[in-house]
């Protein structure tokens, strides 16, 4: 099982890297990562399996973070409606892409932290509102999923890493809490 030495940290240049799409159809090894990211993130946010094996809550985790190069990132977004108890949206995407999003922007008012990175880097991250996404899934089916709020804000995220991208690239250097006034902040 995935636990936290397998995450690679910031100064690992794999988190710098633009990585290349999986081949399809996906080959066995490949499912067994894809499965096992997704379980990752089920068994960071059970809180038995979290403190036994000492894992971070994770909502998202990217190939590249486990230092394999392949656009194939994992998703398991809790519903914040603790009454229920299905995921918003859990999934894994192959080779996603944002075909389109929205001109207004977002960005969560506690700013982001990252499982690759193990300190604190405050300021707000500026992304896409809402966004579509067009991706394979693992039994190799083409979707075209539109996202918004929270769910969008995690996608870009793992998207990210897929290009090099760390969330701290997009905090405002001289003023870390500085957006304009149309930027939607999320709670
Ligand atoms: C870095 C960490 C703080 C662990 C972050 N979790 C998080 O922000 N909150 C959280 C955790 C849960 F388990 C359940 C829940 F509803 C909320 C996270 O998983 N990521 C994913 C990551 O590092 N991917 O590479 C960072 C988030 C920052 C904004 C989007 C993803
Ligand atoms: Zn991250």
């Amino acid at each position: 099982m995935i636990t936290m030495k397998d995450i690679i940290r910031e100064g690992n240049p794999t988190l710098r890297e633009v990585v290349p799409e999986v081949e399809l159809p996906l080959s066995d090894d490949d499912k067994t990562l894809a499965d096992e990211m997704l379980t990752f993130l089920k068994n960071s946010q059970d809180p038995e399996i979290a403190e036994k094996y000492n894992l971070r809550g994770g909502v998202g985790l990217a190939a590249p973070q486990l230092d394999k190069k392949k656009r194939m990132i994992a998703v398991h977004i809790p519903n914040m409606d603790p009454e229920i108890n299905e995921p918003t949206f859990s999934d894994v995407m192959i080779n996603p892409k944002i075909i389109s999003h929205t001109v207004q922007d977002a960005c969560l008012r506690d700013g982001e932290g990252c499982l690759s990175v193990d300190r604190e880097v405050p300021g707000y991250v500026v992304r896409h509102a809402r966004i579509t996404v067009t991706y394979t899934d693992v039994n190799g089916e083409t979707q075209k999923k539109k996202f918004k709020n929270y769910d969008a804000i995690v996608i870009q995220h793992e998207i990210d890493h897929l290009n090099g991208v760390m969330f701290y690239d997009h905090i405002n250097k001289v003023q870390p809490f500085a957006i304009n006034k149309d930027v939607l902040i999320i709670d």
